[in-house]
């Protein structure tokens, strides 16, 4: 595939009903990627911007209106033949009771059961960006235990649903009592939390673990059961395509932007970053210089959100 080929825009909608479950439709046959089962829509035709898009195929495809819609993820993602941009709105409004009137089958899907329907890879990101959280929190390395799982309390309070428990150097007792009690805290308000770098101990604790970029690629196998996290810290396309290979469930990517901490780093920036996205369907989190402000952004190039140290946590 030529490197420069230009991607196809697609527009796509999340339709849910009072239920809060989810249309998806299921692609047709003799056409791509038939069989499988998508959000409707399809390819921003020239002149139009993606939203108008978006109100011509939900009505071309489902027979109704679409009245308010807003920006989710916006997903680039090369296929073998092609790169498109998944461009996904919610919409807030419509008017009409969806049908296939392209004689495709429909689905109400609730959230929990949406990663179940086999999908496109780009839709993978999109399902992440409906069911898991817009911030990935890595603890400071300079963690002190009071303060830090207050801290923690707050940020859950503020909505964050992953944390990533990273303290350089701790001795192992230390953090296998600071990982539980985070655990505890992280479980009581439905967050999830992810030892750094210590398979062993998180699966003893029962959390997930978060493979340093060394880890991952000296790997052969998902280091812990399914149903128990295992992410990863990547910086390439190689680590990326490693990380898909053992079916990890996410990664982040950066830096994105120059940071202090890592300051010999060369930044990706948001080109270098959905050039990388695109390369898998991996959910990914952008890190780097990001800011909990930053989560629209960070969407806006396929990232299922911000993943940080300094600016990510609540003041
Ligand atoms: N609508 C839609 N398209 C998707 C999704 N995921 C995904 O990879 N695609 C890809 O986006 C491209 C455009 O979709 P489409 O075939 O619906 O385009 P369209 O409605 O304009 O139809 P047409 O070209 O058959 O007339 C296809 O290559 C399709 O495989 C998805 O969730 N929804
Ligand atoms: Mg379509």
């Amino acid at each position: 595939m030529p490197e420069r080929t230009r991607a196809v825009h697609v527009a796509a909608a999340v339709l849910r009903d009072v239920r809060g479950r989810i249309l998806l439709a299921r692609r047709t046959a003799g056409r791509d990627l038939a069989g499988l089962w998508e959000f409707p829509g399809g390819k921003v035709e020239p002149g139009e911007t993606p939203a108008q898009a978006l109100v011509r195929e939900i009505e071309e495809e489902l027979g109704i209106r679409v009245l308010a819609a807003e920006p989710l993820i916006a997903v680039p993602q090369a296929y073998p033949d092609k790169r498109i941009v998944l461009d996904v709105f919610e919409v807030t409004a419509w008017e009409g009771q969806p049908r296939g009137r392209e004689r495709q089958a429909l689905a109400w899907s609730p959230l929990e059961q949406l990663a179940s329907y086999p999908m496109p890879p780009a839709d993978r990101p999109v399902v992440a960006a409906l069911t898991a959280g817009d911030r990935y929190l890595i603890t400071p390395p300079d963690s002190e235990r009071a303060g830090f799982l207050s801290r923690l309390d707050r940020a859950l309070l503020a909505g964050v649903r992953r944390v990533q428990l990273r303290v350089p150097g701790m001795p192992v007792a230390a953090l296998r009592t600071l990982a539980t009690d985070a655990a505890i805290h992280c479980r009581a308000r439905g967050a999830e939390l992810l030892l750094n770098g210590e398979p062993e101990l998180a699966a003893e604790l029962g959390i997930g673990v978060h493979l340093k970029a060394s880890q991952l690629m000296a790997a052969s196998a998902r280091p812990l059961p399914a149903g128990l996290t295992v992410a990863a810290s990547c910086h390439d396309a190689a680590e990326l395509a490693q990380a898909e290979r053992l079916g990890l469930d996410f990664v982040v990517l950066g830096p994105v932007r120059a940071t202090a901490s890592h300051p010999a780093a060369k930044p990706l920036g948001w080109d270098g970053f959905s050039r990388l996205r695109e390369t898998v369907s991996l959910p990914i989190y952008a890190l780097g210089g990001m800011k909990a402000a930053d989560v629209a952004l960070a969407r806006r190039h396929g990232a299922q959100g911000v993943a940080g140290i300094g600016g990510v946590w609540p003041r």
